[in-house]
């Protein structure tokens, strides 16, 4: 892992053929790839196997979360496409997070295994209605720590908690973060943002961003203005 905070751009489109001319300006040097539930469904693992075979790291962000059996299952069909991250939901618990863990430890070249802490779109006001009173950086904490003792490779939070992550769970534990948005860009679903440079700042490992490049009328200019500025 470099120092310099990798982007990975969130494919976030409805059909494969929606993301190809996107897909074809980029190149594995520039940044890594992000596939997530609605693409991954309409387009499939050979969509994910052709990004892998030119070279991308693939980020499939499936956020698995059931019984550790059937996570244990879904996470070694995900590393077997040959993608560089999957992930789970912490919330699941420690033996489905340690059975996600195991799934792939005897792979050579396996993926990171990471697991995802409260969703960037969530606020305190959302974590009440299902029943946690603590503040959503108290929670992300806790479940960084309970991913980090059952040997996962890190978490997905947003940056708010990035700082106080690498404090309680130590270096080289991953922090991936949504919620990414450059001054100006729109908010949409997401709650606790902040904006590339200020991310890159903390020394985040990995910034996903999506709406901010895939809605840009140029995307492939808006992602060049973002890696820009996070060297101004
Ligand atoms: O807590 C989370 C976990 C995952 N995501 C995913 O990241 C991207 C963000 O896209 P934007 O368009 O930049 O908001 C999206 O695919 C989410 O599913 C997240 O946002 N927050």
């Amino acid at each position: 892992m470099t120092q310099q905070s990798l982007i990975f751009v969130a494919l976030d489109y409805a059909d494969a053929k929606s993301a190809w001319p996107l897909i074809n300006q980029l190149s594995p040097e520039q940044c890594g790839l992000k596939v997530g539930k609605e693409l991954f469904t309409s387009a499939g693992p050979d969509f994910v196997r052709e990004l892998v075979k030119r070279g991308f790291k693939v980020f499939l962000d499936l956020k698995f979360h059931d019984i550790p059996t059937t996570v244990n299952k879904a996470v070694r069909a995900a590393a077997e496409l040959g993608v560089w991250m999957v992930n789970v939901h912490a919330s699941g618990g420690r033996r489905m997070l340690e059975a996600a863990r195991d799934a792939v430890a005897n792979m050579p070249n396996r993926p990171y295994v990471i697991a995802v802490t409260v969703l960037t779109s969530m606020t305190a006001e959302d974590l009440r209605e299902v029943g946690i009173d603590t503040s959503p950086a108290e929670h992300v904490i806790k479940l960084a720590q309970l991913t980090k003792s059952a040997g996962l490779d890190g978490v997905v939070c947003s940056a708010w908690e990035a700082e106080a992550i690498a404090a309680a769970c130590g270096k080289g534990f991953l922090r991936v973060t949504p919620g990414i948005r450059p001054v100006g860009a729109e908010q949409g679903d997401q709650r606790r943002i902040m904006t590339p440079p200020e991310a890159a700042a903390l020394g985040i490992e990995v910034l996903v961003i999506g709406r901010p490049i895939t809605q840009a009328t140029d995307p492939v200019a808006a992602l060049k203005q973002i890696q820009l500025s996070l060297t101004a």
